[in-house]
């Protein structure tokens, strides 16, 4: 999500309505337009992971209120239920608690982007808010995803309530991406401009968000189970929505409720890798080295439940279901689809080449060769839990309409000032691969959304592509590999054909990072 927060009128949230009824399912498949299928499913998607559904999917009280369940977890509640938050999704997730705990809520703050109240209220998502006249303070600030003084405020009023409490005292944690602009509170001597200063030079040099986060962790009072350490002894329930490939709970918002396993060699490595541990000011050295004598043991959490109650994999799962209702066979690829975005895009190119040849020849060896290079990729990929060889299979049975799924973060190494976002640039250059070589009597499309609803520094979600997409484009006077050559992919998407192939739902309320659609339907 970037700095522009706009809501435009948004995603239908009711359920697809259930397509079974009457008739076959192929030929409700076939009667709908692609391009709105593969909107619905990725409406659907989103819809499974909004603060609403997740929360009310763990959070539960017992009848008489007496009593919060968290899965299969109960707390007494006594007027000792707090609630501290950070994160861009975070003030959907604070309304949907304050919505469900009621009065048994004593007080709470949270820390969300700047602007982010306004944009709610002007596009009515009343369901995002809290109520007028809440017992949660809400911080709004680290603008452009950076910390800043508004953030370091929220930061030390957070740590303020979390050391008030006692053992008798439960804190409710709410955490999503952005976590880790939007709380910080740098070890002293470390100052807020050395720590923005770090954080942005590891980042531009190519640091990932396990390296970013290692470090942010070493210089952090709250980040690495600081906050929970700060609740102590309250008994403190964590709900996590996952931004990072693997939904790893350590570094999701940099872990403020999981102990660090990481040393100060494993700082040092990092900063080295990226050519900056010679230039460390002077205060992050002193930091570093007292880490050394003052390890903060695992045991330190004990008193912490740290659930993940939203995912890309989730968001998928809804996803295909509904895919699966509208008759295709669905299957979901990958949750981790991680890496350089040209090398995915040509990954979907190959994947609909081999998927659309077998589909309508019946021959699973018909494309050996394609499918030999689609499994070369997919192992420089590199794709954890890949599921190539179940998607093809699949495929070669359905001898209908297939939906494959998949999600993930890939990454864009940015070469002109053009205007896109991953989701946009990876749609186009897919358009691309989809046009090389003819697919046969099958009908394609992709599309790529990020679930936030906002692609980079624009106003569309994503873009959806079919073939041809490059040769009407010519037609039109657009030529792609120019407006790929500076990554002006959504210039290119607003021209083209008027804008339809943008996605637009609006900022959603939640972020479980990218969702890739892959449709193929013979004639
Ligand atoms: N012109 C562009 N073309 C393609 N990608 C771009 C462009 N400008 C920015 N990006 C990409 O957009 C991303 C930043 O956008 P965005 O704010 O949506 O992502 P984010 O910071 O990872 O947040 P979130 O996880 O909430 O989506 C970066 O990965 C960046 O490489
Ligand atoms: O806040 C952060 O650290 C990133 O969004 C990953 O969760």
């Amino acid at each position: 999500m970037a700095a522009v927060l706009q809501v435009l009128p948004c995603l239908a949230r009711a359920p697809l309505r259930p397509l079974l009824l009457g008739g076959t399912v192929v030929r409700l498949a076939s009667g709908m337009a692609l391009a709105e299928q593969a909107r619905q499913l990725f409406e659907s998607a989103v819809g499974a992971v909004l603060p609403g559904p997740m929360l009310h999917r763990v959070l539960s009280l017992d009848p008489g209120g007496g009593q919060l369940k968290v899965r299969d977890r109960s707390f007494q509640l006594r007027q000792n239920l707090y609630l501290v938050g950070f994160g861009k999704a975070v003030l959907g997730m604070a309304a949907a608690a304050e919505e469900l705990l009621g009065q048994h809520l004593v007080q709470g703050v949270i820390s969300v982007p700047k602007g982010i109240r306004a944009a709610m209220e002007h596009a009515g998502k009343q369901e995002m808010l809290l109520k007028p006249h809440s017992c949660v303070q809400v911080f709004e600030g680290a603008e452009d995803n950076l910390p800043d003084r508004d953030a370091l405020r929220a930061a030390l009023a957070i740590r303020q309530l979390a050391e008030s409490l006692t053992a008798d005292d439960l804190l409710l944690v709410l955490i999503s991406g952005g976590g880790s602009a939007l709380l910080p509170a740098p070890i002293p001597p470390v100052t807020l401009e050395e720590k923005q200063t770090l954080t942005k030079l590891l980042a531009a040099r190519g640091a990932n968000i396990q390296e970013l986060n290692t470090i942010r962790k070493a210089l952090s009072q709250l980040k690495g189970g600081g906050l929970a350490r700060a609740a102590y002894p309250a008994q403190v329930v964590s709900l996590i929505l996952s931004d990072v490939v693997g939904d790893p709970v350590e570094v999701i918002a940099s872990g403020p409720t999981v102990a660090s396993v990481h040393n100060v060699q494993d700082c040092l490595h990092i900063l080295n890798r990226y050519g900056l541990r010679a230039a460390l000011p002077r205060s992050v050295k002193t930091v570093l080295a007292r880490a050394d004598s003052d390890p903060h043991g695992p045991h330190t959490c004990g008193h912490v439940l740290n659930v993940i109650i939203g995912s890309n994999a989730l968001a998928l799962a809804e996803a295909q279901r509904q895919a699966e209702a509208l008759g295709y066979q669905a299957v979901v690829l990958s949750a981790a689809m991680q890496g350089d975005v040209e090398s995915i895009a040509r990954f979907y190119g190959l994947l609909a080449q081999v998927a659309g040849t077998r589909l309508t020849l019946a021959g699973a060896g018909a494309s050996a060769e394609e499918g030999e290079q689609l499994r070369e990729l997919a192992a420089e990929l590199q794709l954890p839990d890949l599921q190539l060889k179940e998607a093809l299979e699949a495929v070669v049975r359905a001898r209908g309409p297939v939906c494959l799924l998949a999600g993930g973060e890939p990454t864009v190494q940015l070469q002109g000032s053009g205007k896109g976002g991953r989701n946009q640039e990876l749609a186009l250059r897919v358009g691309v691969e989809l046009g090389r070589q003819p697919l046969g009597p099958v009908d394609v499309l992709f599309l790529s959304g990020g679930t936030d609803g906002q692609d980079g520094p624009t106003e569309a979600a994503g873009a959806w592509v079919m073939p041809g997409l490059a040769s009407q484009a010519a037609a039109e006077g657009l030529d792609v590999a120019t407006f790929l050559s500076h990554n002006d992919s959504h210039t290119f998407f607003r021209c083209f054909r008027g804008g339809v192939h943008l996605l637009h739902t609006g900022l959603t309320g939640t972020n479980v990072m990218d969702a890739h659609l892959l449709f193929l339907r013979p004639r």
